[in-house]
């Protein structure tokens, strides 16, 4: 594991008035991250819905900070602030005093480092090998400087917040083609869990991408969504972003999401994904495993929205995947005030597999919506087309 660095302080956070209110339909869309060259603001998911408050991330470690105390979450928002933390250091001198092949170091070691903050998502580690591979291929060319090679990473990294938006943009359109095309009815109503939205991501999302997508066409009849225990990211995040949206959306805790299938007349489950291997298993929020299981009982399409940075195909399947555990206050208190009974052990794994033969809908990707067993094909030839 790489050696923890030391960042510069962290400025004091910004607290943006109060509540946040819905605002009139047509208002600017939630932003996880603002960036401009040199600076980079997160906001502290910690403290939605109560308080928006945007943060200064100086540089990589306190982007590495950030993604591990999860103030920014969900997998491709965790590359993409990793990424920019770097951009940010690096817009700041790091490393440039130390030539060419110190600033290369620098950076490798940078990446491996943001590497370790969060396991399971994949997506900081496919950043990490491009961008790694990247430098190392801009370091050999002879006429590069330290100061073109900064520039170069600096200008990769400020690409992947365009292509994220623009992917999640596509997955929308495909996802809610796909679901209406299934759909025997003219509108949908979709269950979804923990938060896929624009807090996730570069923006727009990537399951709620569909859900907005569905919306937008007026093809949308209603959401549910659960509170996603024990962290609540549907509760303070995923009914934040829809209430913000105007998108009729219903509140249910994870424990009723078979009787609302059974009773509340749910189209079609989607969720996101935090790693798709290449035989179609996919590692997301602990909780999406008993939904897919639910959702066959029910005959209910169930469907895995995920950019394909959040596919890994170097595994061959989702008993590969490093599931992270997380503290076990999270699940023991709420809000900081204890609610478990004292002594009692306590298991708080963050994420749970979803076998490829639960996903009955299909994986919905910004190049199409594919069976499980056509990803791994439908990637490599996106690969090599290129
Ligand atoms: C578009 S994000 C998809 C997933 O990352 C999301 O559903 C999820 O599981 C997030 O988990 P989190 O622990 O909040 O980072």
């Amino acid at each position: 594991m790489a050696q923890l660095r030391p960042g510069r302080a962290a400025p004091e956070a910004r607290v943006l008035p109060g509540r946040a209110a819905p605002p009139a339909r047509g208002a600017m869309s939630l932003e996880a991250l603002r960036y401009r060259r040199g600076s980079l603001r997160v906001l502290n998911q910690l403290l939605l819905p109560q308080r928006s408050c945007y943060q200064e991330i100086g540089g990589v470690r306190q982007g590495w900070e950030a993604i591990r105390a999860m103030q920014v979450r969900g997998a491709p928002a965790i590359a993409i602030v990793g990424c920019l933390s770097l951009a940010v250091e690096l817009h700041g001198g790091a490393g440039l005093g130390q030539g060419k092949a110190g600033l290369e170091t620098f950076i490798h070691d940078s990446l491996r480092y943001l590497v370790t903050a969060r396991p399971t998502a994949v997506n900081m580690a496919r950043a990490a090998e491009e961008l790694g591979a990247f430098t190392s291929q801009e370091a050999q060319r002879e006429e590069a400087t330290a100061e073109s090679l900064r520039e170069s990473v600096i200008q990769w990294a400020e690409a992947m917040l365009e292509k994220d938006l623009r992917d999640n943009r596509s997955i929308g359109e495909h996802g809610a083609r796909h679901l209406l095309q299934a759909s025997p009815q003219d509108k949908v109503t979709v269950l979804t869990h923990c938060n896929t939205g624009s807090l996730a991501t570069a923006g727009y999302g990537t399951a709620l991408g569909v859900i907005r997508s569905l919306h937008a066409l007026g093809c949308l009849e209603h959401v549910y969504c659960t509170e996603t225990r024990p962290y609540n990211q549907g509760a303070r995040l995923t009914a934040y972003e829809l209430v913000y949206e105007h998108i009729p959306a219903t509140l249910i805790a994870d424990s009723m999401v078979s009787v609302a299938m059974k009773e509340k007349g749910v189209s079609a489950v989607v969720v996101g994904a935090d790693r798709v291997v290449a035989n179609g298993d996919t590692a997301n929020k602990v909780g999406t495993y008993q939904l897919a299981i639910a959702a066959k009982h029910h005959g209910i399409p169930f469907y895995v929205a995920a950019p394909s940075t959040s596919c890994d195909l170097s595994l061959a399947e989702g008993a590969e995947i490093v599931i992270e555990e997380r503290p076990s206050q999270e699940l023991t208190d709420v809000n900081g005030a204890r609610i478990a009974a004292p002594g009692i052990g306590v298991w708080n794994p963050a994420f749970d597999v979803t076998p490829h033969e639960l996903i009955t809908g299909g994986i919905i990707t910004e190049m199409g919506v594919f069976r499980p067993e056509e990803l791994r094909e439908a990637l490599t030839w996106a690969v090599k087309g290129e």
